[in-house]
């Protein structure tokens, strides 16, 4: 394995690296790595995803068809392979690790486990013994108010066992949301399997994503290295504004820390995590975790000595890591409003006079109303000062109908 020499990219001896969703986040990664010289290969459900816009080659096809993606790696051949959306043949990513064609980042079993709630839930609450929510899991609408009525109560939070970023999420208040939550989970789900998890409500003070860096130190074995926490703010179980650093008691910090040690030494590889707990006081519970960058943790491109994705790059190659803030920082998304093909951005240079701003648009080819096509970053003396500075900046960018 070409772990500690990086080769000429578009040449025999070149370091290879296939990204598995090439979203924004994928696109960052792909820049980082690029920049330590890197051969890229982007690969989405759709064509000119943002990752594609930047990498060496691009591909299309549905990342969640075994054969396909294992046809598309026989002939890339790459070095490592990193995941970067959930919606993947995580069997066949175990397969491939196992013959050696490819590694997988972290480790095809975290990509594997982390792509169903329940791989993931079960391995925090029932192997490692980490405070969770009380959940149960159900395939029908009996089933789901059975558990309910059996244990977990009112409120509660129903997800698809396979989605993210909030997709076919709901709170449910009483009796009467219950199938309305059962029908959006299943239109929700990324595969329709109809099966959800449903969770006791945990009314927690704040939430936080603890990214954790596993890297290769200079004795040749790994080390966990923590980044500041990043404090966010969820609508409807997508993300809309995060900072860095939270400020947290020293016991809630700790304990954050010691569930995402947990966690990423059983999930194993190189790589960055984003480890989402709930806190309430000096109590703490593990909620799910990401094998790889996550979208509250875009604050990092403005807060942190470097980025998540380049903490990824490096982590990824066996190079050194350094998780060190820069400066308090925060970021708010920026929404692309309306459902249009090929929109514009209005603003962009009045969202940049904000002091200490900058801004990324992702340029995804199709808008959605609630589809993530930016984000604005600022820095500030201290997190207030920066939430309010990204706020602004993103309220300043407005989408246009080109
Ligand atoms: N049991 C719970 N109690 C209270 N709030 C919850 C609970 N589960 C989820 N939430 C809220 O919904 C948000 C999204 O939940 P979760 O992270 O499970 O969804 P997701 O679809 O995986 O999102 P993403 O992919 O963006 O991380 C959480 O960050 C939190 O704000
Ligand atoms: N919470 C997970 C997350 O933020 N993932 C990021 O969003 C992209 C999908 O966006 P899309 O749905 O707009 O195509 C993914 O490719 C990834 O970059
Ligand atoms: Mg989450």
């Amino acid at each position: 394995m070409k772990q500690l020499t990086i080769g000429t990219p578009l040449s025999p001896s070149a370091t290879k690296v296939m990204l598995l969703g090439s979203g924004e986040l994928g696109k960052e990664v792909l820049i980082a790595l690029q920049r330590l010289g890197v051969e890229t290969i982007a690969v989405d459900r759709y064509a000119d995803a943002p990752g594609h816009q930047v990498a060496h080659r691009a591909h299309v096809i549905n990342m969640a068809d075994g054969a396909a993606l294992r046809a598309l790696i026989e002939q890339e051949k790459p070095d490592f392979i990193v995941p970067e959306i959930e919606a993947i043949a995580t069997d066949m990513l175990v397969q491939i690790e196992k013959e050696g064609l490819a590694r997988v980042i972290p480790t095809a079993r975290a990509t594997q486990l982390t792509m169903n709630r329940e791989g993931i839930r079960r391995l925090a609450a029932e192997t490692l013994g980490l405070p969770t929510s009380p959940y149960k899991f159900a395939d029908s609408l009996e089933e789901l108010q059975a558990a309910i009525d059996g244990g977990i109560g009112y409120p509660c939070v129903v997800k698809p066992v396979m989605s993210s970023s909030g997709k076919g999420q709901s709170k449910i208040d009483g009796p009467a949301e219950v199938k309305a939550a059962w029908d959006y989970a299943a239109s929700g789900s990324r595969v329709n399997q109809g099966r959800v998890i449903v969770e006791g409500f945990i009314d927690f003070d704040y939430e936080i994503t603890q990214l954790t860096v596993r890297a290769i130190g200079a004795d040749g074995k790994i080390a966990t290295h923590f980044c500041e926490p990043i404090g966010h703010v969820q609508v409807s179980g997508d993300y809309v504004e995060s900072w860095q650093p939270m400020a947290m008691t020293p016991m809630a910090l700790q304990r954050s820390r010691d569930i995402a040690k947990k966690v990423t030494d059983d999930l194993g590889g190189q790589g960055i995590f984003g480890v989402e707990l709930f806190v309430k006081g000096d109590m703490v519970w593990f909620s799910e975790v990401s094998p790889r960058p996550h979208d509250t943790g875009m604050v990092t491109m403005c807060s942190q000595r470097f980025n998540e994705f380049e903490l990824h790059a490096r982590a990824i190659l066996g190079l050194p890591v350094d998780a060190s803030l820069r400066a308090p920082g925060a970021s708010a998304v920026i929404y692309g409003q309306m459902d249009e093909t090929g929109i514009a951005f209005k603003g962009v240079d009045e969202a940049l006079r904000v002091p200490e701003s900058d801004i990324r648009l992702f340029g995804k080819p199709e808008s959605f109303k609630k589809r993530r096509m930016g984000v604005a970053l600022a820095t500030g003396r201290d997190t207030d000062e920066a939430r309010a500075r990204a706020k602004l900046a993103a309220s300043k960018v407005v989408p246009v109908k080109a």
